[in-house]
């Protein structure tokens, strides 16, 4: 079974306490973005993760993908599997590449060997595996809270957007950009703000890791500039970073964008 895990992007994300378990609690819209790896998931002789595209650092067995199967295996009777994983999603980017390969090979599993769960029992197995995960598991647009990982539906339709992601070629781990951010109480109801006219979102749909990561990596900054001044009616950081992202609606596709050399940009519809 070959299935294609795309990205996310955040739109707007407030970090707004610190939690028992270690976690903080955040407010954000989730997105998906049609940037996707490649992954296929065969009934095999003997277990084994072969990797292409970008380099993943870790051991095989570290592997989000490895962990989803090793997951499902302490409840099911699961045969050995051969996975094979083409990275194209960058990473530390903010963009939940990670997550998404192992949302979809519970997806995957679950299909392939009739396991009968459903989405919300595959959520359950996905919030083990990390906090960006449950998202993609029905992979369409929410209000996400908790950790994340607790959803409420939401009716934003950016079907045809254009769209500009830049990733700086800078990987920004999770954890020391969440050491990093300030714990603040909402500014604006996302929920609300999202709902309003795109051009207004600049002031209401912010996302509290610019402020703490910009400062640290000022590229951050520079590429949401030149996304403005390309003509994005709003731009942002996604997630944790280090990937900026530019919307550019009723155009049909992104204007150029004078960046780095060595950035990896996605230019597409969402
Ligand atoms: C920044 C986001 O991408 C926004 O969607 C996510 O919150 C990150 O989710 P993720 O990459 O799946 O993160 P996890 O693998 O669950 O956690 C990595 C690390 O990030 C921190 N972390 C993550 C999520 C959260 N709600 N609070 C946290 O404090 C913790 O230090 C944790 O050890
Ligand atoms: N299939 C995978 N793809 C990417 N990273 C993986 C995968 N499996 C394990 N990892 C580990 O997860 C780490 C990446 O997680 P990290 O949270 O920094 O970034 P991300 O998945 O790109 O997106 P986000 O920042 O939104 O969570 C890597 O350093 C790698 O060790």
């Amino acid at each position: 079974m070959l299935v294609f895990p795309n990205a996310k992007l955040n739109l707007g994300l407030y970090v707004t306490a610190q939690r028992p378990d270690g976690f903080r609690n955040l407010e954000s819209v989730f997105v998906p973005l049609p940037w996707c790896d490649a992954l296929e998931v065969l009934p095999a002789a003997e277990n084994a993760l072969t990797l292409t595209g970008i380099p993943i650092p870790g051991a095989a067995a570290t592997n989000l993908c490895w962990r989803a199967y090793e997951l499902l295996k302490t409840d099911f009777d699961l045969p050995p599997v051969h996975m094979h994983l083409h990275k194209v999603v960058p990473i530390g980017a903010g963009l939940g590449g990670g997550s998404a390969d192992a949302a979809f090979a519970l997806r995957a599993l679950n299909e392939l060997f009739s396991l009968g769960l459903r989405d919300p029992q595959l959520q359950q197995y996905a919030r083990r595996l990390g906090s960006d995960c449950a998202f993609f598991i029905e992979n369409k647009p929410v209000f996400a809270y908790e950790k994340g990982d607790v959803f409420e539906p939401l009716a934003l339709d950016l079907t045809g957007v254009a769209c500009k992601v830049v990733y700086p070629n800078l990987h920004i781990s999770t954890a020391e950009a969440y050491a990093r951010v300030a714990l603040r109480t909402p500014r604006h109801e996302l929920r609300l703000s999202v709902a309003q006219p795109m051009a207004t979102w600049h002031t209401t749909v912010t996302n509290d890791f610019e402020d703490a990561l910009t400062p640290h990596y000022p590229v951050l900054a520079e590429i949401k500039q030149a996304l403005y001044a390309a003509g994005a009616t709003y731009a942002s950081l996604s997630g944790s970073g280090s990937a900026v992202y530019g919307l550019f609606p009723g155009l049909a596709a992104p204007p150029a964008l004078g960046v780095g050399h060595d950035y990896l940009v996605w230019d597409g519809l969402l």
